[in-house]
């Protein structure tokens, strides 16, 4: 095992955190724009929420942001997706490698059923082409386990399989499988919607307890969800004929205490959406 690679997957100390920043980001699919020059930062270390109506454009959003927004056909973005400074768009740049650094957490937990607690962690390396030897994976499933907040209930049965946990179990699994490669950002794509309340507060604990260790962004049609994760907020907007646009970012506190744009004030508060 080289120092290179050693230092590659160690988890992330906060030295290292990278915030994520598009500058003029468009999208369509086919001649259909849906993004109109969305510019937003996203603080390193902290987490960001996405809220707005459905259809405005959050998931499309998040997608661009790893480069996922291009495997689907005749979808194409025009703007810039910064991270650490770099644009993730830029020649030469591997989508894989954007990935690696820039995880995902879906909607629905989609661990690999069959295969054990323990294999699906590391799949998370073996996908990223990272080799180590077993005792610095042993090491890597454990504090990825212990970040995803659940080490504790699998740390007796880790060669179970991972479809044997229940699905809030099931979504920290998924949290754990994106930490083993030390990504600087995490994506999240409503990640809650589908647990039941009590895995959904558990879920926010782990978001809570990642924060300060990198730079999460997470869409969310759950207000209070938002209020409680989020350190910063922007509200997407879209209409039959204009595509989505942020209406308003900022601190989540003044978003919804005390939000600049009417439409803000009367989305977060229920009126409509
Ligand atoms: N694969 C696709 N092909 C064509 N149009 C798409 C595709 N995915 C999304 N769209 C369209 O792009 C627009 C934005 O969708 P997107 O899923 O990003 O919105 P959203 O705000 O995340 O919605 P929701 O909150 O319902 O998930 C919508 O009009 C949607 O119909």
């Amino acid at each position: 095992m080289t120092d290179a690679i050693d230092t590659a997957v160690l988890p992330r100390l906060d030295d290292s955190l990278y915030g994520i920043e598009t500058r003029g980001v468009s999208a369509w699919f086919g001649d259909r724009k849906v993004l109109d020059r969305v510019s937003l930062s996203m603080t390193a270390g902290q987490v960001t929420a996405l809220i707005g109506p459905s259809g405005c454009g959050k998931s499309t959003y998040l997608r661009i942001l790893n480069r996922m927004h291009e495997m689907v056909r005749g979808a194409s973005l025009s703007g810039e997706v910064l991270l650490a400074g770099t644009d993730v768009y830029a020649a030469g740049r591997r989508p894989a490698d954007v990935r690696r650094r820039i995880g995902m957490v879906f909607q629905r937990p989609n661990p690999f059923p069959a295969m054990s607690i323990y294999d699906n962690v590391a799949s998370g390396l073996k996908l990223a082409g990272i080799r180590t030897d077993r005792e610095h994976r042993d090491h890597l499933v454990e504090s990825s386990l212990q970040a995803a907040g659940l080490w504790q209930e699998v740390s007796n049965r880790l060669r179970s399989p991972g479809g044997s946990l229940s699905g809030g179990q099931q979504q920290r699994l998924c949290i754990a499988r994106s930490l083993a490669v030390s990504p600087d950002v995490l994506l999240m794509d409503e990640p809650c919607s589908a647990l039941d309340p009590t895995s959904t507060r558990r879920v926010e604990e782990t978001i809570a307890e990642l924060r300060g260790r990198l730079t999460i962004v997470i869409v969310t049609h759950n207000m209070q969800q938002a209020q409680r994760v989020s350190q910063s907020c922007a509200f997407f907007l879209a209409s039959h004929d204009t595509p989505g646009r942020i209406v308003e970012a900022g601190p989540t506190d003044r978003l919804f205490g005390a939000p600049a744009d009417q439409r803000t004030a009367d989305y977060v508060n229920g009126r409509f959406g």
